[in-house]
């Protein structure tokens, strides 16, 4: 039998653009792509969020990553092309992983770091081949290319410090009406933010905010934002040649017994990889001994000394330092680690924990590169280092850090990078303005004595009404 409704609507007959249109009403995800092309390695992450809500609180969520293979684009300067090669592989995965339909609109964004700095530093045009072989197989894939650049320090550690406060929730709880507080400037700011602290294999960041920083004191370090109705500025500094790699190798790349390498350790190092670098450029031999042994020691005390060697604790022309003579303002606040820190600490709880026979049993699971092992007897020491002596963190606030490793993101600056670039932080708040907390507090306070009010009111007129009933019920 005929449908009782058929002559009224029109036969949809299914054609290749009704499907589009279907599929796009369906398409109710957005999503962006960036590449994160660090010192040691090139990483692929597609973020995708509920497109009602784009430019908006739409909560942005990591849905794939792909780590590119072999080392960072640094590392092709003799074949620049090949920079450009190793990243199809990821880029073939990305197509994959997003709708087609919805790849024109998907923004497709590549940020270097410190690996391309130090390749900028050394060889300026190496680095121009290097980012336009990048750049030419970016655009040879269907999304919405929008630039492959070098990051300075600065942006590296700012969009840490967005990505850490974005997972943290201290970002939107101001704007859904949570609890501002004044800082000690009596200046309103938004909920006490969260510190990042990012350790790579060619530089090391540290981003805060702190009460006692305006950013008059070394304005190069300030960052400012405004996030949901609310200004923050932020410290941060980038440590170029203090990532853990470099560090490496500032700390005696001669050295015939390395402190830091365990007992046994013996690798023998070639003169280039030791001395291909900017960084310990002015520490290269006259003698050019094409190799040498480099064996381990397995002296802790010694090796912090060694380390401790590589950082400058007493040079401050401000009114505190860092290290180095960097500005560092007070340390204020609870403080996010990711990348290396997370690591490094979970090797030394395995260390700790776990028996010879499950650390080999964890080591297969965790799949933990050969080559990452022997360095984190070197990691754990530079760390504790650069945190304690560096940075100034006591043993308690070195306590109360988090370490950043949320199962549905990887923290870094590539999160904080996308959402700055595609506004899905807006600079007002969404909605009303948040309740500061005093007019809370009032709001508060005026309800209660509403509510009083109204109870009075409605006991006395129950007493009015008892006392004009009462006579009544005492005539029954
Ligand atoms: O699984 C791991 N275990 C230990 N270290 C790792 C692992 N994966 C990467 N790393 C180290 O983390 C660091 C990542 O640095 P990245 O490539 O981001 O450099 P950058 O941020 O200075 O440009 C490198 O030192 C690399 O060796
Ligand atoms: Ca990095």
């Amino acid at each position: 039998p005929k449908h009782p409704y058929s002559h009224r609507l029109p036969p949809v007959i299914v054609t290749p653009e009704s499907l589009t249109s279907l599929s796009l009403v369906t398409c109710l995800t957005k999503y962006g792509i960036v590449l994160d092309a660090g010192s040691s390695h090139t990483s692929l992450y597609i973020y995708q969020w509920p497109a009602e809500k784009d430019n908006n609180t739409g909560r942005v969520e990591q849905k794939h990553h792909c780590q590119v293979a072999g080392k960072g684009i640094s590392s092709y300067t003799a074949t620049p092309y090949k920079a450009g090669e190793s990243l199809i592989s990821c880029l073939k995965e990305a197509k994959e992983n997003i709708p087609q339909k919805m790849h024109p609109e998907t923004p497709l964004y590549l940020g270097a770091t410190a690996g391309m700095r130090l390749l900028k530093l050394e060889n300026s045009s190496a680095s121009d081949e290097v980012f336009k072989a990048v750049e030419k197989t970016l655009r040879g894939f269907p999304f919405s290319y929008q630039g492959a650049r070098l990051l300075a320090g600065q942006e590296e550690g700012a969009f840490g410090w967005v990505t850490v406060n974005y997972l943290d929730d201290r970002l939107t709880q101001v704007s859904m009406g949570g609890f501002k507080y004044t800082s000690v400037h009596g200046n309103e700011s938004g909920l006490e933010t969260t510190g990042a602290l990012d350790l790579g294999g060619a530089s090391t960041q540290i981003s805060f905010v702190s009460d006692e920083y305006n950013g008059s004191e070394s304005p190069d370090n300030a960052v400012s934002f405004r996030l949901y109705g609310y200004d923050y500025t932020l410290y941060t500094h980038s440590f170029l040649c203090y990532g853990k790699d470099q560090a490496l190798r500032l700390s005696g790349p001669t050295a015939i017994m390395d402190p830091c390498f365990h007992k046994g350790y013996n690798e023998t190092k070639h003169y280039a990889a030791v001395y291909d670098s900017p960084c310990v450029s002015d520490q290269k031999p006259q003698i050019v001994s094409e190799t040498f042994i480099h064996l381990g020691g397995g002296n802790f005390t010694q090796c912090q000394e060694v380390i401790k060697s590589v950082f400058n604790f007493t040079s401050c022309r401000y009114s505190r330092c860092s290290f180095n003579g960097i500005f560092q303002p007070p340390l204020q606040g609870q403080f996010g680690t990711f990348v290396l820190f997370i690591y490094t600490q979970r090797f030394l709880i395995i260390s700790i924990h776990f028996s010879p026979s499950q650390r080999l049993q964890i080591k297969k699971e965790h799949d933990i590169p050969l080559k990452y092992l022997a360095e984190y007897c070197f990691s754990g020491t530079y760390i504790l280092t650069l945190m304690m002596e560096g940075y100034n963190f006591t043993s308690e606030t070195y306590s109360s850090i988090k370490y950043i490793q949320k199962v549905s993101c990887d923290a870094g600056w590539t999160l904080g990078y996308m959402l700055n670039l595609t506004n899905m932080i807006p600079a007002e708040a969404p909605d009303s303005p948040p309740l500061t907390y005093t007019s809370y507090v009032s709001v508060v306070t005026v309800m209660a004595i509403l509510l009083f009010v109204i109870f009075i009111l409605i006991l006395y007129s129950l007493c009015a009404l008892l006392i004009q009933i009462m006579p009544i019920l005492g005539n029954i």
